[in-house]
């Protein structure tokens, strides 16, 4: 049978793009689906406009650090609204470039869902395809509190009006982590709600506890639950918006961030017209990403295995590269690295403290442990230690896992990462010179 796609792509995201693209450099006729900007999350509401704030949060800091350097003080004022449109402006360029890129797919500027297993309706058009590959994505997900329709979720963070004085991000993960830290080093007043005692439930424990003090420090508020007890009631006043807790006096704020979680982008997809199978709330595949439908495949967020840009990017070669490029392999879930972008950075690549114990046995575990500041602030009117951590297993000397706090932690775990892919052990570590004065250095010397 004629299709008129070999592959047909729903989502222009971090993962249908990548799979879009290399499966038309081997030759295959692609279709592709996209009802929002070329890019998905990542580059229209995620990782690149966040990261673009992470830099614009930085500059108080260094103005400050300069003067213990002897530079005279700096009396420089944001401008919000050149800032937000200045980041519309360069992810506008982003998504031109996606177009260019895609030259040799068809793209369909619309909502698409199945019909059956080889039928996609996209827009008022019904196109064939020998496979069909679904990257989707995700979408925020709201806690259940009286008034939540008052607070925003990360994808407004990016076109809001105005800088607002005082925020309460409601969240412990990556995303309430990150704004907490964007917003308040912009100047806002920030307050973190966090369901668990620590921020990043699932990281190691000394990464948790050092980056929360270290937010604490500068002036982060968190309240925890175990304090103040649920959000229960969020009220618009006339100054702004009053949060009741459980317990406790109730807080007032003029922006609320909404960040407990995503979920997969599933609903009116018509999975159960090509009986792909859902599990969790997310899209159910095997290794090779294949659905319960065969000739059906999904990756990236609305799988919801490891929800990260390069992840869903990887998945989506790996099916492409298996299929169409007679060179099958499969992504491994495992030794993903992956940092947060708060300030201070932190990073980690394998296993934590607590699960390599879990996993190994607790006596089969040792652990390297440094906490010191950088030369850097040696000058610095404003103090940050970092703290770099091994997590090693005794009797095969392997390094299971390595995490740090501090400054560009991203940039030096994503080398390390190499290393404990590679199954690199601590003599190894020790048998590496230190480049000196580095804050890396502490790796190959503790
Ligand atoms: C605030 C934030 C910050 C982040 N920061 C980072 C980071 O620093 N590093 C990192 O690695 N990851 C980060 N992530 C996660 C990262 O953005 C996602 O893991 C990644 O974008 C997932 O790619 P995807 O292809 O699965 O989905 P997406 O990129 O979400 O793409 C899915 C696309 O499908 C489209 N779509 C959905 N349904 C349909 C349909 N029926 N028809 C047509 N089109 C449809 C959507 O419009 C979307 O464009 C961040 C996420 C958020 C929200
Ligand atoms: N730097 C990065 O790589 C990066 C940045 C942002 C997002 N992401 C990806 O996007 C995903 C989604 O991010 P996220 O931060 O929304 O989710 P998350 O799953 O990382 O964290 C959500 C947190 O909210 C907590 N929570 C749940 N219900 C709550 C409630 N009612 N009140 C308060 N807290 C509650 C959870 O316990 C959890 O700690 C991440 O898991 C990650 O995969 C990655």
């Amino acid at each position: 049978m004629s299709y008129d796609y070999d592959l047909f792509v729903i989502g222009g995201g971090s993962g249908g793009i990548a799979a879009a693209r290399r499966a038309a450099g081997y030759g295959a006729k692609v279709g592709l689906a996209e009802v929002d900007r070329l890019g998905g999350t990542c580059v229209n509401r995620g990782c690149i406009p966040k990261k673009l704030m992470v830099y614009a949060s930085h500059f108080p800091d260094f103005y400050e650090d300069a003067t213990g350097y002897g530079w005279s003080p700096v009396n420089s004022q944001l401008d919000w609204p050149h800032l937000v449109s200045a980041i519309d402006k360069e992810l506008r360029r982003l998504n031109d470039i996606y177009v260019t890129k895609l030259a040799e797919v068809d793209i369909h500027r619309t909502y698409s869902r199945l019909l059956d297993p080889h039928t996609v309706e996209a827009g008022d058009r019904k196109v064939t395809a020998d496979k069909i590959l679904i990257a989707v994505g995700g979408k925020p997900v709201h806690p259940s509190i009286q008034g939540i329709e008052h607070a925003v979720s990360s994808d407004a963070m990016f076109s809001l009006p105005e800088q607002p004085k005082r925020m309460l991000a409601i969240g412990s993960g990556y995303i309430a982590s990150e704004f907490a830290c964007i917003l308040h080093h912009l100047g806002t007043e920030v307050t973190q709600f966090t369901k668990h005692d620590l921020i990043l439930k699932g990281f190691d424990d000394d990464l948790r506890e050092h980056l929360q003090n270290s937010m604490g420090e500068q002036g982060i508020r968190i309240l925890q639950k175990s304090q103040v007890g649920w959000p229960v009631q969020i009220e618009r006043v006339d100054s702004g918006l009053k949060v009741c807790f459980e317990q406790g006096d109730p807080i007032e704020v003029d922006l609320i961030l909404s960040a407990v979680g995503r979920r997969p982008n599933l609903e009116k997809l018509g999975l159960e017209n090509a009986d792909v199978e859902t599990s969790s709330g997310a899209i159910a595949v095997d290794e090779h990403s294949r659905t319960t439908q065969p000739n059906i495949y999904a990756v990236g967020d609305c799988t919801n295995r490891v929800n990260l840009t390069p992840v869903a990017i990887r998945e989506g070669r790996a099916f492409v590269d298996t299929e169409y490029g007679k060179q099958p392999w499969v992504m491994s879930h495992e030794n993903v690295p992956s940092a947060i972008f708060t300030t201070p950075e932190a990073a980690s690549v394998g296993l934590g403290e607590a699960q390599a114990r879990e996993r190994y046995g607790n006596e089969a575990i040792d652990t390297y442990r440094a906490r010191f500041a950088a030369t850097y602030y040696a000058l610095t009117p404003r103090r940050q230690r970092s703290m770099l951590k091994l997590v090693v297993e005794r009797d095969s000397d392997r390094v299971l896992g390595v995490h740090m706090v501090g400054d560009h932690a991203a940039e030096i775990i994503q080398g390390m990462a190499i290393a404990v892919k590679m199954g690199a052990k601590k003599a190894d570590f020790n048998a590496t010179v230190g480049i000196h004065p580095s804050v890396a250095e502490e790796f190959v010397t503790m």
